[in-house]
């Protein structure tokens, strides 16, 4: 296929980085406002921002139950922090009518890391990116809490009381708990790239 057409949902937080990092691993990338434009991507990218006010965008912009429609149908999906958020099945610390996306099986902390410090960088090895650690920067970051039998586990990092687990994939699927588009390291981009590739052959 030639290179896959990759929405970011633009409706608050990073977008234009992650716009910039997936013109640089091989898409073409379109910030994605409005139900006729999700409809017209290969793959969505969910930036990191804040969860409870993409929550409610999301249904002020009628995108709620296209997305939710067109993840469960198996459209390639990568959340960073909030993003990653979103497209869990649960969020804890997140306000009740936060709405999620369900994407992922997996249980999230929102904030969690920001009991002891608010943000920090960090190197993680992280599975199928290849060339060495992933320099991550984390920003009032999540953490992945519980892990149902069908995700795969990418990334973790030490914190005080245990390792934690940051990045995760299940099928289609991709999230991290930090901001992989706030480096210059196009290596995770890359990764999904590819996993919007091999869905859509
Ligand atoms: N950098 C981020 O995306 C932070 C996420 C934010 N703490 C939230 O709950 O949505």
């Amino acid at each position: 296929m030639s290179e896959p057409v990759v929405g970011v949902l633009a409706l608050q937080g990073a977008v234009r980085e992650h716009v910039a990092m997936l013109e640089r691993a091989g898409a073409v990338a379109r910030p994605i406002r409005r139900p006729a434009e999700l409809s017209e991507v290969d793959g969505l990218v969910l930036p990191g921002g804040e969860s409870t006010a993409m929550s409610s965008l999301l249904e002020s912009f009628e995108l709620l139950q296209p997305l939710r429609e067109r993840i469960a149908a198996g459209m390639p999906a990568f959340g960073s922090c909030a993003g990653m958020i979103l497209l869990a099945r649960q969020a804890l610390d997140a306000r009740p009518d936060q709405h999620q996306l369900d994407g992922l099986d997996i249980v999230v902390r929102r904030n969690a890391f920001g009991r002891q410090v608010d943000s920090f960088e960090e190197d993680v090895d992280f599975a199928g990116v290849h060339g060495g650690p992933v320099h991550a920067v984390f920003i009032r970051a999540p953490w992945v809490e519980k892990v149902g039998a069908d995700v795969e586990v990418l990334a973790s990092v030490p914190d005080e009381q245990a390792t934690r687990i940051v990045a995760v994939r299940q099928g289609a699927v991709l999230a991290t708990a930090f901001h992989p588009e706030l480096t210059g390291d196009e290596r995770v981009h890359r990764l999904f790239v590819r996993i919007v590739r091999d869905a859509s052959t």
